[in-house]
Parts: structure tokens; sequence; C-alpha cells
């Protein structure tokens, strides 16, 4: 079977690129390229994307060029009740460029007449002011490095012609994405001394919009890829699973509506001047949710979300845990967040992503900083009481931290030092009650871990020590039933039957 490239389809457009893309991950691919195809074929929005590779390593954007940009999305899941799977071939992106290897191609984008828009996703690490970047370098080694460059140059080439302005909408999952990139931007313009005219048209006539991304993306389906690509008749390696479900929120005036018409063509955009409860909403429900499940189910021998849902204690877990901790803190319509929570378990207990609890797993410890963290301290502020479920998960989340499910190494995958604080604390470990107390204190108390916050908060490190000494002496699955308080016979019995 051959590998897929534009040979195959030789009648299809090249549209002229009107969005350079920083990031060329599944995400991007499933979400924001997938959608421009579908404006490109309902609305004739004639947009080409040039996608860029974020880091030196590696040759994915290349990779992606030899198969002429093209690549297969599935959308497979549950449509008002219906299961859909449907493959589209996206055709939007016309370039696919690495800057580190082609500088060139990557630099001639900034002075394309037709460029309008510039997307991004570099992960939340990548949105950061680096000191080391400068003008001449070809190119800067962080994204808004890299665009403060391009914006100079787009400013040179066209003096300063206020039409050649660009809307640069971030998707990463970072609070005020675009105000932040903003912020950096005139930074490294400040430093690298630019021209006031050139700040003063960066101010005027560039719109840097915040926005808030929500689709499942699972990626590349290893375990079923060589049956999708039978029926599809080519290899794809790019091929992406993606959910049904896709919400895009961008912040920003009236008139983004008419420029970026994503709603005319049927798709889940919205433009706003406040995404703010989306994203509460979105962060504190549905990764909050998937942050606090994963150690729980994953030391309970499960290892993707569905399983965890459908599971009877972890799926009870995580519901009691939205619906008694996470939506009692939130200052919105609660009937609202009543029926997201609805939809998120429905989305999670899709039977095709097998979105794995390890990628999920990735960074945990900045993750529960965001997305656990600001509820555990609202709760236990309003209800003068710790929230159960939530300090349960952080005790499985230091206990994931150990490395060890059974017989097998868990590969975690975290910050270097987050990895060596909990190896030196695990190291320690004698098996007992109080050295339960202070391996937890300690870990709390640490700087790294939630900024150290959680160390402030009374009797949590003594209510999640117990936890953890009971999942290291009795298991996941037993810890877990007791906390739902069956009995201890039930439990053998139980254990009896496996
Ligand atoms: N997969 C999903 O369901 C989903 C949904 C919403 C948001 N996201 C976000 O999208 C991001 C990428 O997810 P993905 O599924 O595309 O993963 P992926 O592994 O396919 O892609 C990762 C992308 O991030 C880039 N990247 C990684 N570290 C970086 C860094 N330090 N600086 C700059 N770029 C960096 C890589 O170069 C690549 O482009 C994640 O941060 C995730 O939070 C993912
Ligand atoms: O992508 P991460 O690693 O930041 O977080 C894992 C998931 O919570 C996340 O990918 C969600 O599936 C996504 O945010 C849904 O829109």
């Amino acid at each position: 079977m051959s590998i897929l490239s534009r040979q195959t389809r030789q009648e299809r457009t090249n549209y002229p690129v009107k969005v350079v893309q920083f990031g060329d991950g599944n995400f991007m691919r499933a979400f924001a390229d997938w959608q421009i195809h579908i404006m490109n074929n309902k609305l004739g929005w004639n947009a080409g994307v040039a996608v860029l590779q974020n880091r030196a390593g590696g040759v994915s954007a290349e990779q992606l060029q030899e198969q002429n940009g093209l690549f297969t999305v599935c959308v497979e899941g549950f449509r008002d009740g219906q299961a859909v799977r449907e493959y589209t071939l996206v055709e939007s992106v016309v370039q696919g460029i690495n800057p580190y290897t082609n500088y060139e191609a990557y630099a001639e984008l900034a002075v394309l007449p037709d460029l309008r828009f510039v997307l991004s996703n570099t992960t939340e690490a990548g949105i950061m002011y680096a000191e080391e970047d400068r003008l001449e370098d070809q190119p800067q080694g962080s994204f808004p490095g890299k665009l403060t460059a391009l914006l100079y140059r787009r400013y040179q080439h066209f003096n300063g012609d206020p039409g050649k302005g660009l809307i640069i909408i971030p998707c990463e999952l970072i609070e005020r994405n675009g105000g932040t990139l903003r912020g950096i931007v005139l930074r490294h313009a400040e430093k690298w001394g630019l021209e006031e005219p050139f700040i003063q048209w960066l101010g005027e006539h560039n719109l840097f919009c915040s926005s808030l991304v929500d689709r499942i993306v699972s990626g590349y389906p290893q375990d079923r890829a060589a049956e999708m690509e039978a029926k599809l008749g080519y290899q794809d390696p790019f091929l992406t699973v993606a959910e049904p479900y896709h919400l895009w929120v961008i912040e920003g005036p009236d008139w983004l509506r008419a420029e970026f018409p994503a709603h005319q063509a049927g798709l889940n955009v919205i433009i706003t001047d406040d995404l703010s409860p989306y994203r509460t909403r979105k962060v504190r429900i549905l990764n909050g949710a998937h942050t606090a499940l994963t150690p729980v189910a994953y030391l309970a021998g499960l290892n993707t979300v569905e399983e965890a849902v459908n599971h009877e204690l972890c799926g009870a877990f995580v519901e009691a845990l939205i619906q008694k901790e996470i939506i009692p803190v939130l200052h919105i319509d609660e009937q609202e967040l009543r029926d997201y929570a609805d939809a998120v378990l429905e989305r999670f207990r899709n039977p095709y992503l097998r979105h794995q609890l390890l990628s999920i797993a990735l960074n945990s410890w900045s993750k529960f900083d965001a997305r656990l963290k600001p509820t555990l301290l609202s709760f236990e502020q309003q209800q003068k009481r710790l929230p159960d479920h939530m300090v349960f998960s952080l005790a499985a989340l230091i206990v994931m931290y150990k490395g060890v499910r059974g017989s097998e190494q868990i590969q975690l995958s975290d910050e270097p030092a987050v990895l060596e604080l909990f190896r030196q604390e695990w190291g320690q470990y004698d098996g007992t009650r109080a050295a339960a107390g202070q391996l937890v204190s300690r870990i709390l108390q640490n700087t790294r871990v939630c900024g150290g916050e959680l160390g402030t908060v009374a009797g949590l490190a003594e209510q999640a020590a117990d936890y953890v000494h009971e999942i290291e002496a009795s298991g996941m699955s037993r810890t877990l039933a007791q906390f739902f308080g069956i009995s201890d016979l039930l439990i053998s019995a139980q254990e009896g039957e496996e």
C-alpha cells in the first residue's frame, strides 16, 4: 500500500497561504486544520495553512511536506446518540516547514500578501520569554521570539501598511494566552531596540486573541491503523483520531466573525468578548476530572479513560468528584455546569478514542496546580472542610509518582527536578504511617509541587497521608472500595471471585 501523497488526488486546489501555524502536532491538525478544511469546502474560504515544526529535533513538518501536507482525520464517537465514524482527507495544509533546516522558506512566509492569521500550539511550555533570543537568530529558539521577528519582517517589507497586520490566535491551554503572548512580543521588541513606529503598528494593526480549545484528540490509532488504512487504501503516518465534539472560543471583536466565519460552516466556534467562564468550566471540569481520575484508575490497573469511567468504583469516584466538589465552588449557572459535566462524562465514555491515562499523566503536577488546586482551595475556604475525593486523588498521585504499579515500572514523564524529588522521598519510605506522614508533608511543602501552597492547608497532609499509607499497604482497589464504605467482607468475597 502506498503512502498518502498529493499525486493521488491531482484535482485539488493549492490554496494561498492565509494562515501560519506554529505546531504540527495531532491536536492542531485534527482541530484547526480540520476546521479550515471544512471552511474552505463549505464557504470557499480559500485558505492554505503553512505548518511549522516547533522544535529543532525531529522531522515531523518535513514528513508532512513529503505527503504534500495531506493527512487523514478520523472523527469517531457519538453524535446525537448515533455512532459515527467519518474520515476526512484534510487538504488545508499546503506547506510543512522545518524553520531549523529550511530557514529561507520559513522567512518568506512573513512577506506573503494573503497572510492574515497566526495560530499556535506550543504546549503550556511554549509561551515564555527567552532572554537569549536575538533578532538576527535564524530562527529564534522560542515561539514568541520567532513571532516577533516574523512580524517585524512583515512590517519592514510592507512599510508599516496598516492592512498587513495579522490576527494571532494562540491555542495553548494557559490563562489569557493572547494577552500573555502579546506582552512577550512587546518585550522582545523593546529588548531588541525595534523602532517606535513598529511598536505602534504592532499595537494598532495586529490583533492578539485569547482562545480556548476543546476536543479530545487521541492521536495515531496504533492498534487499529492497519484496519483503517486498508479501508482508506493508503498508509498515513499522520492519521489521527478525534471525537466529534469540538469547541473553539475566541475572545475578539464582533468584526472577527466576518473574517473568520467558522460558525457559517456549522462549526462550533464562538467569538465572544469574554471567554473566562468557558475556560473555567472546561479546565476545572473536563481537565480537572481527567487529572484527578488518572492516578486513581491507573493504580487500580486500568489504562484508558473509557475503562476508568465505566469501572464501577472509578466511574462513581469521578462523577462524585465533579458533582460534589468541583461544581459547587464554580460561580456559573449550576444547571449549565451539570449539563456540561454530563456531556463530558459521555465524551469520556467514547469507546473509540482509547485515550491513554498515561498520556494524560504527562506533567501531572503542573496540571494538578492549574486544574485542581484552585478547586481544592476554594472548597476548603467555602465549606470549612476538605474535598475528600480530591484529597484521595492527591494521595493517589503521590503514590503514582513512586513509579511502580505491581511489578511494572510506570513511565512517568515530568520535569526532572519533580521526578528526582519523588525518587528521593520514596527512597526513604519504610512503610509506616509515620513515614507516610513525613513523606506527604515534605512533598506538599516543596515549592516544585503546586508552589508549596498545599503544605499550608490545615489537615490536608494528615488526611492525604492516611490514604497514601493505605494505598501502599492494601493496594488501590481495596483502598478505593473502603473509601466508598464497602465492607472488608464484601471486598474479600469480590477478590476471591477474581
Ligand atoms: N490531544 C488533545 O486532546 C488536546 C486537546 C486540547 C489541547 N491539547 C493540547 O495540545 C498540545 C499538544 O497536544 P497533541 O495531542 O497535539 O500532542 P503531540 O504530541 O501530537 O504534539 C505536541 C506538539 O507540541 C510541541 N511541543 C512539545 N513541547 C514543546 C515545547 N516545549 N515548546 C514548543 N512546542 C512544544 C511539539 O513540537 C508538537 O508540535 C498539548 O499541550 C495539549 O495540552 C491537546
Ligand atoms: O493535553 P493535556 O496533556 O494538557 O491534558 C490531557 C487532557 O486533559 C486534554 O488533552 C483534554 O483531552 C483536552 O484538553 C480536551 O479538549
